[in-house]
């Protein structure tokens, strides 16, 4: 049986090695503190995320990359997209030729301008066959309290596509194949800084009409940049798209609409950052690379540059809100 090695101890990376123990998986976590490890194999809780879960007994973790990546088939890649080519640059002499390699990862890498896929194929030296994509309405606590969740597994080679669905289906976790591994990854780059704006929006204090308005253009603006970039316009109605737009934009577990309600409600970058408490919120630094990639492709992304704006340029999401209120009048 393939045993799967997922690197990185965050939310998301010990919620995935649950639902891989779950579905039967042979699974090794790597943290990058050995005491997280310990505790992990000692008290199966992780002390620094998602603390208040049991993790199963069969969940071995480790602190030493080697150790977790010997033998593994499937490489799960759980490390925030603006360090992922550093991690990686370290483990990958020592992953199998064959291993598939997973990314968890919702972002677009700042200067490069590459999605997470990309970021891969150059560190590891790895062919597209070989790397896939999970994205999709997957909030880490809900799926580790085993709230029913479903996604989807992006890869170029469906029959890899498929054997990862077999590695991570449970009775609570639903994950569908797609060989749209573009359509994904922008669904879940993009969809962080929405969610921002969304946060942002309650933060000042508006309610659902302004929410569902930034949510439906919200929409549109990624679909736009993901046919330019050559996805298919139905993986962004489906659950990469879709449905994670509506579940990261509604909900107060996730970081990046959180953060942005405290940027609405008058905090500085710096103070949200520090309420973040070390956990990623990924459109802050994606705001500007989508927003570069979507301008190298002629692009429109209104909301997105008002992200941007706020996040780096000093604009107070009020003033993003009035000059976004402004613009020309247009058909839908
Ligand atoms: N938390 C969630 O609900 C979901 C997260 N994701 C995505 O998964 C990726 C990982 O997210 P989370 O696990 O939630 O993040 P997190 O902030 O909870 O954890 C990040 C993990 O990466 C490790 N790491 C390794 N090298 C690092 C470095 N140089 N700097 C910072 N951290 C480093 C940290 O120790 C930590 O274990 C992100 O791209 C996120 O967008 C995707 C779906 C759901
Ligand atoms: O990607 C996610 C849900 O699908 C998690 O969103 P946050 O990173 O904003 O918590």
């Amino acid at each position: 049986m393939t045993k799967a090695a997922v690197m990185g101890a965050g939310s998301f990376g010990t919620a995935f090695a649950k639902v891989l123990c779950d579905a039967g998986t042979e699974t090794v976590i790597w943290a990058r503190r050995g005491a997280v490890a310990e505790s992990i194999n000692e008290r199966h809780v992780n002390p620094d995320y998602l603390s208040e879960v049991v993790l199963p007994d069969g969940l071995r973790a480790t602190d030493d990359h080697r150790e977790a990546l010997a033998g593994a088939g499937v490489v799960v890649l759980a490390v925030p997209s603006q360090t992922l080519r550093t991690n990686l640059a370290e483990w990958a002499g020592v992953i199998g030729p064959q291993a598939t390699l997973l990314s968890l990862a919702k972002g677009v890498e700042s200067g490069t301008l590459m999605r997470m896929s990309q970021v891969i194929g150059e560190v590891a030296g790895a062919d597209a066959n070989r790397i896939a994509v999970l994205s999709g309405p997957n909030l880490a606590k809900e799926i580790a309290q085993g709230q029913p969740t479903a996604t989807v597994i992006a890869c170029p080679d469906s029959a890899r596509a498929i054997a990862l669905q077999r590695a991570c289906a449970t009775g609570y976790f639903r994950p569908y194949t797609n060989t749209d591994v573009i359509g994904c990854e922008i669904g879940g780059a993009a969809k962080n800084v929405i969610a921002l704006c969304c946060g942002m929006a309650v933060g000042i204090g508006l309610g659902e009409n302004t929410l569902a308005a930034i949510i439906t253009r919200g929409l549109a603006e990624m679909t736009r940049l993901g046919v330019a970039l050559g996805a298919n316009a139905k993986t962004l109605s489906g659950l990469a798209g879709v449905g994670d737009l509506v579940a990261t934009c509604s909900s107060p577990l996730s970081r990046n609409r959180t953060f942005g309600e405290r940027l609405g409600a008058g905090e500085s970058l710096e103070s949200a950052q520090a309420a973040a408490n070390g956990q990623v919120a990924e459109g802050v630094k994606s705001c500007s690379s989508v927003r570069a990639l979507a301008q190298s492709y002629g692009v429109e992304m209104p909301l997105t540059d008002a992200v941007h704006r706020v996040c780096h340029e000093g604009l107070t999401p009020q003033e993003a809100l009035a000059q976004l209120l402004k613009r020309d009048m247009k058909p839908e």
